[in-house]
């Protein structure tokens, strides 16, 4: 468990992370989500030890990290995967870590088998790519088998192949009961990986809750319905106070009635029905929406308005029409084990020994 209260980090006049409070929990993936600089890595090394905060606390498992006696064996954690020394092999690197900790050697190898590495275990890691090398540091987050995992963006030069394999580690990982907290941009990837979110901006709680009530309390549902009386429907469905859209290929996209009402509507007056889906919004669009105000880097595109949240543009959520006002527990961003259990391919050796 990781426990914040009033977390504040101030570099100068910059206000990095600002009174956060929030709890990560054992047994669920907990994504971290937020802008460019809005303050998770920031956030992350506090939780370690890396940076003192300004003002609040953050404790591991009730204790402070710098008061936990065998801190690999507690927390684990892929911050930075080229902080490692490059003259040394990956199996060096992590043998070092090991013994310096108390951890058995054979532990390396499991762990070398775990992230798909062992191929290259006898090479020097400055001669490694992005993804061997994000694979090692997660194989040193794994190291002392830990109850507590932090990745800050594990995915970040990994293969389509690679991203499914951390994905399903991280769930194995949750599923032991272990605490999984992991930051990313990649929103896809995070909605069929993370349980539960905390989305910051601008150093500030924007959202602490699970990932379903994250997207059902910001979006509102709607229903794509198929029909070739679509003309008929709409009258009805646009009588009982609902509304309907077009959509893509001939689809009509229906908000108001959910779609057991629009299912009877259309039973009731002969109508038959091709499709009837019920939609959310995606993770990536309720984030965006969100986060929009608390952005505080953007680029610009030529000749398109400011986006909202942007100098000159319109104040608000940002969000597109139709979209609910934010929830209770929702924050207004400011203006402006086993190792079979997961095994990885395997990398194969290529390069030369440096
Ligand atoms: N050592 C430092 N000295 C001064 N400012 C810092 C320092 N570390 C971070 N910052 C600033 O604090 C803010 C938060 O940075 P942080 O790296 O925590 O954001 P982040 O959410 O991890 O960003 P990203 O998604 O781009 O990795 C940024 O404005 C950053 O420039």
């Amino acid at each position: 468990m990781i426990e914040a209260q009033g977390l504040t980090k101030r570099y100068g006049t910059k206000l990095a992370v600002d009174q956060l409070s929030f709890q990560v929990r054992p047994g669920t993936v907990t994504g971290f989500l937020g802008p460019n600089g809005s303050g998770k890595s920031t956030t992350m090394r506090m939780i370690l030890g890396l940076d003192s905060p300004t003002a609040g606390n953050v404790l591991v498992n009730g204790r402070p990290y710098r008061h936990v006696a065998a801190p690999l064996r507690e927390v684990g954690a892929l911050l930075d995967a080229k902080a490692m020394h490059g003259g040394r092999t990956a199996y060096n690197h992590l043998l070092c870590l090991a013994q310096s900790n108390g951890i058995p050697s054979r532990r390396v190898d499991e762990v070398l088998d775990i992230v798909g590495v062992r191929a290259v275990a006898k090479k020097r890691t400055r001669g490694f790519s992005l993804g061997m090398g994000q694979r090692l540091g997660i194989a040193t987050a794994l190291l002392g088998d830990p109850g507590i995992l932090m990745f800050d963006e594990p995915v970040n030069g990994l293969d389509p192949e690679g991203i499914l394999w951390i994905r399903n580690l991280m769930k194995a990982l949750a599923a032991e009961g272990r605490t999984v907290f992991v930051s990313s941009h990649l929103m896809s990837e995070m909605q069929v990986t993370a349980d539960h979110l905390i989305v910051i901006g601008q150093g500030r709680m924007i959202a602490d809750m699970s990932m379903r009530d994250f997207i059902e309390r910001n979006s509102q549902a709607y229903t794509i319905v198929r029909s070739p009386q679509l003309d008929k429907l709409t009258a009805l469905v646009e009588a009982k106070g609902g509304t309907v859209a077009p959509d893509e290929g001939g689809a009509v996209r229906v908000t108001g009635p959910e779609p057991a009402a629009i299912g009877d509507m259309a039973a009731a007056h002969g109508i038959a029905l091709h499709e009837l889906a019920p939609k959310f919004a995606s993770l990536e669009e309720v984030y965006m929406a969100l986060t929009g105000n608390a952005v505080e880097y953007r680029a610009g595109v030529p000749g398109q308005p400011p986006h909202p949240g942007a100098p000159g543009a319109p104040q608000g959520w940002g969000a597109p029409a139709g979209w609910g006002a934010p929830p209770p527990g929702t924050a207004m961003p400011p203006a402006g084990a086993p190792p079979a259990a997961y095994p990885a391919p395997q990398i194969p050796a290529h390069g030369s020994e440096r």
